[in-house]
């Protein structure tokens, strides 16, 4: 289990926010600089633009010879892709399966059961497909359980909308394809995504867009008292200036006051090294 850290006695460590190229983001295109680590270098940037990598793992999915036992068990789906991504050696850029364990576990005891998660970053579907699985184990009969996500790379999100498919969730998973702030903005001026209403949010795009779109959140108080809202990656590739901010504590954007309480939660990445889960609840 992941080591968590009470509130406020973290100082941000860590690397840092010019990690990715965002000149390269503006044209709609994977950054391309590579990090110290050289973890996403050109050749992962090129491969993630085309979705060469993404769709090899659709590929790969629908040519199992248990394709038949996968359908329809979003574990099982889970599971397939932490397979492929087994084969690459710096792993695919999914939460992979320690954060899935620890945030599936945060939904099945939440209190009240989430029904509403708002998700920056599809990628091929992984964190959706088993987070939304684990809020629908929680729904009783009737009730409506939504997992909206978001995802740049047209390509990239076809094959997450065709994996949340295979693992039954087509109408819980919806991938809003194109930049987030701007799907978003969308949703909510036509009232699809409305006031309060979100119970869980995951960050998990690029990180200089972590702390513009929470802000978006909390100009249309979409988060109330008692969401979470989840940080990826806050260590590597590193979001120092998005934990200080929600470790500060005031929802600056919000216009009924919001205030965040943060802890973070410890994770070793596939290829070695320490990450961290930022964890804000809102009060
Ligand atoms: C780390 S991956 C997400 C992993 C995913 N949550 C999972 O666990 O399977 C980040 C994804 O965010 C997407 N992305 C980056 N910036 C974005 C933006 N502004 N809006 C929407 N998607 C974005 C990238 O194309 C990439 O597929």
């Amino acid at each position: 289990m992941a080591a968590v850290h009470p509130p406020n006695t973290i100082t941000p460590v860590g690397g840092t926010s010019t990690y990715f190229d965002t000149d390269a983001i503006v044209d709609g295109s994977a950054p391309k600089v590579a990090n110290s680590a050289g973890f996403f270098n050109v050749t992962v940037a090129a491969n993630h633009k085309e979705g060469a990598e993404e769709l090899a793992l659709l590929k790969y999915v629908y040519t199992r010879s248990d394709l038949e036992k996968i359908r329809g068990d979003p574990d099982a789906v889970c599971n397939a892709i932490d397979d492929f991504a087994a084969t690459i050696p710096r792993g695919l850029m999914t939460i992979g399966a320690e954060k899935r364990t620890f945030i599936t576990h945060m939904l099945a005891t939440a209190e009240p059961a989430p029904t509403t998660f708002l998700e920056f970053g599809s990628y091929v579907g992984y964190s959706a497909i088993c987070l939304a699985s684990a809020m629908v184990a929680r729904a009783v009969p009737g009730q409506r359980v939504r997992y909206v996500s978001f995802e740049k790379n047209p390509i990239i999100a076809a094959v997450a909308a065709s994996l949340a498919d295979l693992a039954g969730l087509r109408d819980v998973i919806t991938i809003h394809v194109g930049p987030a702030a701007e799907s978003l903005t969308r949703l909510v001026e036509k009232g699809t995504v409305t006031r309060g209403t979100v119970d869980f949010m995951l960050l998990d795009h690029w990180k200089d867009f972590y702390i513009s779109d929470l802000q978006l959140c909390e100009k249309s108080s979409l988060i109330r008292s008692g969401s979470v809202v989840l940080a990826d990656n806050i260590i590597f590739p590193g979001a120092p200036e998005y934990l200080a901010y929600v470790q500060a504590g005031v929802a600056e954007a919000s216009p009924d006051g919001f205030n965040y309480a943060t802890k973070t939660a410890d994770f070793i990445l596939p290829f070695g090294g320490l990450d961290q889960l930022a964890i804000s609840t809102v009060s």
